[in-house]
């Protein structure tokens, strides 16, 4: 505490602290600073605003929610109801529909920053964030575009660069033959460059599936490879959204019941998946979500495609050649194109110089859900519980309440030891 203050004052009297040994300008932050201006990042901003608390957030892209405005493809809605994906304080508008498009939860978004007045520092990569344990604060280290170096003195990190900040690729041998279009999902907008081209998309998560549908609707001939098992649900079972139901029989059943429900409902929707190439795992849908992340598909009409043939499964990639696809089974076919729907992963690792939180391997927090959001140090994480929009609102509502008290504490601390010098220099 000595050190904060001594620090804040030596920070504002003198101008040797307001660079740094080279030419990185460093700013003294009173409250917390924040990487990522996605909706965790937003979340965590707008719920220490309302509690009094000034807070930064830095931003590497030049916008808010870069991921779902850059790095999305153009038929994206919300695969949830909007009440789950609402962030605190700030409903959906009640025109919207029940699963709002990519274009109208951006607006929901850019008006959520308006409302709570956030204003990201954009085009800010921070490259290092590490606690001095000889002054207690972190100091964070970003560059600008123009190479503008910058270095941020706080107490509180918040973490919220996300779970999907860089794009996983797997690596495939003689990939670097492959005379066609190669992209990931992060760069896929549409089918509309595609149209009766052969097209392998690889990875049956919820954007493979999707792509391969968006590829139909656009005349192209798409094939899946499914490696291993996966989960498809409907997304609406009874008239209701399978996931709002979910949630409700959770409050009375156990989680093996609720899923021994959606299997049932999914068999009688669906029938046999196993028969079309998409064997399920043998843990239900929602235990596999909560012990290991993996979220089921929620079908938005892929699986009929599958079962009309008009796409194909595949199992794991062999090799790849010229235009050539040799996959496991021993067959070999022909493609123009390929999309890498292989997921994302969290960048921690490549910045954050912390083992205690976060794993080095994943970039994850080390503590499972619901006990990942907090660190050591005045550190925090928001939108790493595998658990989608829902996720990062519960983090946001914790953490700012956590810092809360913090900041409390200091202001009152402060004004006490201000209160006292007055008094004695009277
Ligand atoms: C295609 C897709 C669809 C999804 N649909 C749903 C859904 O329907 N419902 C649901 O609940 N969840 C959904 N999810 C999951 C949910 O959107 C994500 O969990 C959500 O985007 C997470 O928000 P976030 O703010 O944590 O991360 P992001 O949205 O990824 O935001 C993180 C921000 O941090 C920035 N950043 C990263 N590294 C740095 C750095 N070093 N310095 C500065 N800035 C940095 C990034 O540029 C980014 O803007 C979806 C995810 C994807 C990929
Ligand atoms: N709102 C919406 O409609 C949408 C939401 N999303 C969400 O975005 C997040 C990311 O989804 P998504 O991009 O699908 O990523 P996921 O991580 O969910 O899925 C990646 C898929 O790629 C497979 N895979 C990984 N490596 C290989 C490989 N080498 N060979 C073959 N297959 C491989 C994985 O298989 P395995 O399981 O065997 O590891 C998995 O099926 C999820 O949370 C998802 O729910 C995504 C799209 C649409
Ligand atoms: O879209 C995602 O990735 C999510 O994590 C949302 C989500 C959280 N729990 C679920 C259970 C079933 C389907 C989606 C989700």
């Amino acid at each position: 505490m000595t050190c904060l203050r001594e620090l804040q004052g030596k920070m504002a009297n003198d101008s040797h602290f307001n660079h740094d040994h080279g030419s990185r300008r460093r700013v003294w932050v009173p409250g917390p600073v924040i990487v990522g201006a996605g909706q965790s990042g937003l979340a965590a901003a707008a719920c220490l605003k309302d509690k009094g608390v000034p807070s930064i957030v830095l931003e590497r892209s030049n916008c808010i929610a870069s991921l779902w405005q850059f790095k999305t493809y153009d038929r994206l809605r919300l695969h949830l109801p909007k009440k789950f994906c609402e962030l605190p304080m700030m409903p959906f508008p009640e025109d919207y529909p029940m699963y709002p498009s990519k274009q109208q939860f951006v607006e929901y978004l850019d008006g959520y920053a308006n409302r709570f007045g956030i204003k990201p520092v954009f085009e800010q990569e921070v490259e290092s964030a590490e606690y001095d344990e000889g002054v207690g604060l972190w100091r964070v280290r970003s560059v600008g575009l123009k190479g503008d170096e910058m270095e941020y003195v706080c107490r509180w990190l918040v973490v919220a660069t996300g779970e999907n900040a860089e794009a996983v690729v797997p690596e495939i041998k003689g990939m670097e033959n492959f005379r066609g279009v190669v992209h990931h999902t992060a760069e896929y907008k549409s089918g509309s460059g595609l149209r009766s081209k052969k097209v392998l998309v690889v990875g049956c998560g919820n954007s493979g599936m999707e792509v391969c549908m968006d590829l139909c609707n656009h005349n192209a001939h798409p094939s899946l490879v499914v490696r291993d098992s996966v989960h498809v649900l409907p997304r609406e079972v009874l008239g209701r959204s399978t996931f709002g139901l979910s949630m409700w029989l959770l409050k009375w059943l156990p989680i093996r019941l609720v899923d021994c429900f959606l299997l049932i409902m999914s068999w009688l929707i669906f029938g046999n998946t196993a028969s079309v190439g998409l064997n399920r795992p043998k843990v239900g849908p929602l235990e596999l979500k909560g012990k290991t992340g993996k979220t089921p598909v929620l079908d938005v009409g892929t699986l009929a495609k599958i079962k009309s043939g008009d796409i194909k499964i595949h199992p794991s990639i062999q090799s790849v050649g010229n235009h050539r696809v040799q996959f496991v089974n021993g067959r070999v076919e022909q493609f123009d194109a390929i999309i890498f729907a292989t997921g994302y992963k969290s960048n921690t690792p490549s910045w954050l110089k912390e083992k205690d939180m976060f794993s080095e391997k994943d970039g994850m927090p080390r503590k499972p859900f619901p006990h990942g959001w907090k660190g050591e140090h005045g550190l925090y994480a928001v939108g790493f519980t595998r658990r989608g929009l829902f996720g990062s609102s519960m983090d946001a509502k914790r953490v700012s309440e956590d810092i809360e008290k913090l900041w409390k504490a200091e202001a009152k601390h402060l004004s006490m030891t201000v209160g006292r010098s007055f008094t004695l220099q009277r």
